[in-house]
């Protein structure tokens, strides 16, 4: 039995497609009307049935659903959701995918009319894939998505929002706006901005007079796979978490002058008890 009626889902993409896929496949959705700007991506979601019909105006998209999932880059969030919030229908729940979290709950949890609720929440599942093509029913499986109510959050909608990421697999973790994004700066938005700063860097390294990208191995294309994530939408999450992510980078840099250091020294014991530190961290991590 459906527990959502209407989904609408603003930004029909890897994340917003992988959602829908997953939840029709439960049969815990009604009706998908997906919402975007490109027409044709709206429409090659309907060829792959993903959403059931589409409209290119948010406003007429959302009518009578009874939830709403924004999954556009970060900093459309917040006036996406002003422009729909006077349209939504009486008991809605507006809820988002966006990998941000403080700024756009505080600007969106107070746009919302009496009794429609702003749920914050954060799949923490991706690929460096982006559009509705390289969307996939399991992408949530098995992954943790984190939610992020407030004081003012109403338990039904919470619970709603929470019920809705268990059914696409995934496993629920509450926690804090601010935590949130200082959590993900240090496990998301700090590797992706060393990957870009990594490949940039290799790029721009002219000692020869050809690219030199063509011979990297396995392990730089594991290290920088995440640099070929879309650019806008890490555009946005640099701006909109910008103070947490300069804190990781300012981090990371003492970290990165610190292993220079034992480098230049020579310092041998001092260079393996580094790596040894790391490859303990990261083999228990998998
Ligand atoms: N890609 C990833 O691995 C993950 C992404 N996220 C977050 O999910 C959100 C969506 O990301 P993806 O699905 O990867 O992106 P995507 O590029 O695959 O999909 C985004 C969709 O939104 C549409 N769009 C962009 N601006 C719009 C606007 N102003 N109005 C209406 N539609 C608009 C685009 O046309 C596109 O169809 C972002 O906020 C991102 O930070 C969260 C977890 C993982
Ligand atoms: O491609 C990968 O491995 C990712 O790291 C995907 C990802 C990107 C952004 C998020 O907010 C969460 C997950």
């Amino acid at each position: 039995m459906p527990f959502i009626h209407r989904l609408a889902i603003i930004g029909v993409g890897l994340i917003g497609g992988s959602l829908a896929r997953i939840l029709r496949e439960k049969g815990a959705v009604g009706e998908i009307v997906g919402i975007g700007r490109g027409e044709a991506n709206l429409r090659k979601a309907v060829e792959l049935g993903v959403i059931d019909r589409y409209s290119l105006d948010s406003v007429a998209g959302v009518e009578g659903a009874d939830v709403v999932f924004l999954a556009t880059p970060v900093c459309s969030i917040p006036s996406i959701t002003a422009e729909i919030a006077p349209h939504l229908a009486p008991g809605c729940v507006v809820t988002d995918g966006g990998s941000v979290k403080e700024e756009i709950v505080s600007a969106c949890e107070p746009l919302m009319p009496n009794g429609i609720h702003f749920v914050g929440g954060h799949p923490i599942a991706g690929t460096e894939h982006s559009g509705v093509e390289a969307s996939f029913s399991s992408l949530y499986v098995g992954k943790r998505c984190i939610v992020t109510p407030t004081s003012r959050t109403s338990q039904d909608a919470l619970a709603k929002v929470v019920r809705m990421w268990e059914v696409a697999g995934s496993e629920v973790v509450i926690m804090d706006t601010e935590k949130h994004d200082r959590v993900l700066a240090a496990i998301s938005h700090l590797p992706h901005m060393v990957a870009y700063a990594l490949v940039n860097a290799v790029e721009g390294y002219d000692r020869f007079e050809e690219s030199i990208l063509r011979y990297s191995a396995g392990g730089f294309r594991d290290f920088t796979r995440i640099a070929s994530s879309d650019p806008a939408m890490w555009r946005d999450i640099a701006l909109m978490n910008r103070e947490a992510v300069i804190e990781m980078m300012d981090h990371f840099a003492a970290y990165f002058a610190r292993l220079r250091e034992l480098v230049a020294a020579a310092d041998a014991p001092g260079l393996e008890r580094f790596f040894r530190e790391s490859k303990e961290s990261r083999d228990a991590i998998l």
